[in-house]
């Protein structure tokens, strides 16, 4: 069987919880070849961020452009983008590229509460990378600042996910993580609504989740599987990601990857 290739377009997280770091490890425990487009580099361990250093926007352009003139890409996510002049070279080279299976996860401020996006650039985020998603993942606090309403209920995420629709992606997926109920994520294709619960986990270990989900919905799209199925997959990849998450560090520790395979091994995972 031909090897499904998913790419990401992110920051680089140098504890390796988040980012680049966590959309490779996704990539390959769902069976999928993973290659990246650094965006920006991020100084950060579980409790914060330290440093950023934005990319140029001719190394990321030349990092799409060489991906795409070499080898056919099946799926890809854009996370972490920093700025919009950088929004608008991605955009750019994903349609000149007639890019496919575009993930979206509009990242904004970290779980530590930095920037990862100029507070300027979020109306070009969603102007112009919105339109050419297949779906795109805000969680609660992102889709507060998109749509500029308060969410605090299932209802209230419906009507956040009508609203971000009407910028153009395929679908909305407005994750629930940060209610304090059941992690319901609501997805959105402009015609129906679908519900896909997770029990909350009870812990601060929470590193990454979106990063992880957004990556293990486009590794299911890169192969093949239709966007609610790859949501539906994703949700339980992100589940067991969470329940075997890793005391790291001082802080937030990541998500677990690989853990069938450590625990078949004898290798302790979280
Ligand atoms: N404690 C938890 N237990 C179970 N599922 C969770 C928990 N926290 C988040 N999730 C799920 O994880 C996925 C990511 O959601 P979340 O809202 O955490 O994203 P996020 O805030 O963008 O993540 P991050 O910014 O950390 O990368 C969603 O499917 C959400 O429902
Ligand atoms: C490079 C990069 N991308 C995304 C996140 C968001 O993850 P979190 O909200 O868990 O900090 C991050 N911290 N770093």
């Amino acid at each position: 069987m031909k090897t499904k290739v998913a790419l990401t377009i992110a920051g680089s997280d140098s504890c390796g919880g988040a980012g680049i770091q966590a959309d490779l490890k996704t990539f390959s425990a769902l069976g999928t070849y993973g290659m990246s487009v650094i965006t920006a580099v991020t100084a950060q361990n579980t409790t914060g961020v330290v440093d950023v250093r934005e990319m140029d926007v001719d190394i990321v352009r030349n990092q799409i452009d060489c991906l795409f003139a070499d080898i056919e890409i099946d799926a890809l996510k854009i996370g972490m983008v920093s700025n919009a002049e950088i929004i608008n070279v991605i955009a750019a080279c994903l349609r000149a590229n007639k890019a496919v299976n575009v993930v979206v996860d509009p990242v904004m401020v970290s779980k530590s509460g930095h920037y990862l996006l100029r507070p300027e650039a979020k109306e070009e985020l969603v102007k112009v990378l919105f339109p050419i998603a297949a779906v795109v993942t805000p969680n609660i606090p992102e889709a507060e600042l998109i749509t500029d309403d308060k969410i605090a209920s299932l209802e209230q995420m419906k009507k956040a996910a009508r609203k971000i629709y009407e910028f153009g992606p395929g679908c909305v997926v407005v994750k629930g993580g940060h209610l304090t109920e059941d992690a319901v994520d609501v997805l959105y294709d402009g015609s129906s609504f679908k519900y896909f619960k997770g029990t909350r986990v009870d812990t601060k270990n929470t590193h990454g989740t979106g990063c992880t989900f957004s990556s293990a919905i486009a590794a299911h799209l890169a192969r093949g599987y239709a966007v609610p199925e790859a949501v539906s997959l994703a949700k339980d990849y992100i589940n067991g990601a969470i329940l075997h998450s890793i005391e790291l560090g001082h802080g937030f520790g990541p998500t677990g990857h690989f853990y069938d395979l450590y625990r078949k091994a004898g290798i302790f995972n979280g």
